[in-house]
């Protein structure tokens, strides 16, 4: 089939990619021609793993293609998808500013029946409006008024394993209104259905908008929860991960996402549980679980501030080394990184902060141009007064604990993602803080 991405991003290159291997024709567009720019020169703008082989490959046979021109993106596209953004506005709604623009623009190029595919996370409701939009120009152009079919598929790809992700879905969710659309959306996944045996929800827009973020509130709850656990758990001596061991052998509950730490990051949970709740208050619902939820999320930096407080009195003064910039291993993404959030929170307290990351370390610079930022781990610990671990990187975990004390001038090291050993912590000689487990709390 001949498929078109608008807005080749994290999820819309990956997309793209991946429809390409699948064995459709795919065009990716961005009205960033910079990144278009980097695209067409064979380099991928952001960190993914097995993403630029795989861009590499569907591009060298030709079967995905970039351009910045949407009329060439059209022409012959019977699914359109749209991965642009939708970050967070200050009073907690998502800006669908950049949907609705895409809708404009469809509307003004568009010249055949087509389906159009919000697979940016959307709240309920955004498949009417789009809908509506795109009618409303037609009409106030004079163009020829086409059929643009809106759909709804949502992504639930992870970064850092975006790749693998898209190709081996727990589940494939769409939500169409007419025989059309649904059609078109089973011919663009029955080679990925073949392939991995995925299961298929089919339903309607406002069920799928909504089944993305009831997904992601519900995860970013579990990890809440967790972290709620925790805090108990500090209190009273017990240990949060043997907990969550036990709560997980329960099938009806299971292991994932019940890492306790500083808490989650990234470009969706907090603003998709922001997101939710403020849909749920626009249709009258006051969803406030989801308000404790980023309450409590936001609370986990204030516990690692708390047990550097504990060891080193007053921060000002103090220079405490971070590791990682990213929200996550395995991406170079900064976007609401707890890492970061940290940082700033010790600055503010006075002290002199420094960054560890081995593939952010550019876009921490830009963040925080006043930081000194580090690839290697052992640099950015020299002559430092505390370690905290934000980001659970490989690099960390592996690291060589007896260097580490040996750089440090105090050595006291917080794990915000309890990813050490904490006897082999302490037999390097650390004095090893982790998040919810008491009974190794050292006085
Ligand atoms: N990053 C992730 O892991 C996931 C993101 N999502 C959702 O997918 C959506 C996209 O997220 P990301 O890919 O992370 O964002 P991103 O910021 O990496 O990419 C968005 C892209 O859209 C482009 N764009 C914006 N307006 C455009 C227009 N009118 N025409 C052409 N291109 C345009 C931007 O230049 C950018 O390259 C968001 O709604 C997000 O919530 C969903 C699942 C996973
Ligand atoms: O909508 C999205 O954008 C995506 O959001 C998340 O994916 P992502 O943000 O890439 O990363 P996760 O692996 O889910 O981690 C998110 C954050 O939660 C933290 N986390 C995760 C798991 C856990 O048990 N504890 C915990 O603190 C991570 O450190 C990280 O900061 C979801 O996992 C994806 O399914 C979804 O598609």
């Amino acid at each position: 089939m001949d498929v078109a991405v608008i807005g080749v991003g994290h999820v819309g290159l990956v997309t793209a990619a991946c429809l390409a291997d699948l064995g459709h024709r795919v065009v990716g567009l961005d009205d960033d021609a910079a990144k278009i720019e980097t695209l067409l020169t064979g380099g991928v703008p952001f960190h993914e793993p097995d993403l630029p082989q795989l861009v590499q490959e569907v591009t060298d046979s030709g079967a995905l293609r970039f351009t910045t021109d949407l009329g060439e993106a059209l022409a012959d596209a019977e699914v359109v998808f749209v991965c642009v953004g939708t970050p967070p506005l200050p009073g907690g709604g998502p800006d669908l500013r950049f949907v609705e623009r895409v809708g404009v623009e469809v509307a003004s190029k568009v010249d055949h029946e087509l389906v159009l595919v919000e697979k940016s996370t959307v709240p309920a409701n955004t498949g009417r409006r789009l809908t509506h939009v795109i009618r409303r120009e037609q009409q106030a152009r004079g163009t020829q008024v086409t059929n643009v079919h809106v759909a709804s598929n949502p992504e639930f790809l992870r970064e850092g394993a975006a790749v693998h992700d898209t190709l081996n879905p727990d589940r494939i969710v769409y939500g169409t209104s007419s025989d059309f659309a649904r059609d078109a959306l089973r011919r663009v996944y029955a080679p990925l259905v073949e392939r991995t045996g995925a299961p298929v929800v089919e339903t309607d827009v406002n069920t799928a908008e909504l089944i993305k973020h009831a997904s992601n509130a519900f995860l970013a709850t579990r990890i809440s929860f967790i972290n709620a656990v925790a805090n108990v758990c500090d209190r009273v001596g017990a240990d949060v991960e043997v907990v969550a061991q036990g709560m997980g052998m329960d099938a009806r509950i299971g292991p994932a996402f019940l890492s306790a730490g500083l808490g989650y990051g990234g470009s969706c949970f907090p603003k998709d549980v922001d997101a939710f709740l403020h849909l749920s208050r626009q249709v009258g619902y006051d969803f406030r679980l989801l308000e404790e939820v980023g309450r409590i999320n936001v609370g986990q930096r204030e516990v690692v501030l708390d047990k550097l407080r504990d060891e080193l009195w007053h921060l000002a003064g103090k220079t405490i080394t971070v590791f990682g910039g990213a929200f996550k291993p395995g991406t170079d993404d900064l976007r609401e990184s707890p890492g970061l959030h940290l940082a700033r929170a010790l600055i503010d307290e006075g002290a002199t902060v420094r960054v560890y990351d081995p593939v952010a370390s550019d876009g921490v610079r830009r963040e925080l141009p006043d930081v000194a930022v580090f690839t290697d781990p052992l640099e950015a610990s020299t002559g430092a007064h505390a370690v905290v671990v934000a980001t659970d990187w490989p690099e960390v975990v592996d690291l060589d604990l007896g260097k580490l004390v040996a750089a440090l001038d105090y050595p006291i090291l917080v794990d915000g993602r309890n990813c050490l050993d904490p006897e082999a912590a302490r037999a390097a000689g650390l004095r090893y803080h982790a998040i919810g487990r008491g009974h190794l709390e050292q006085h």
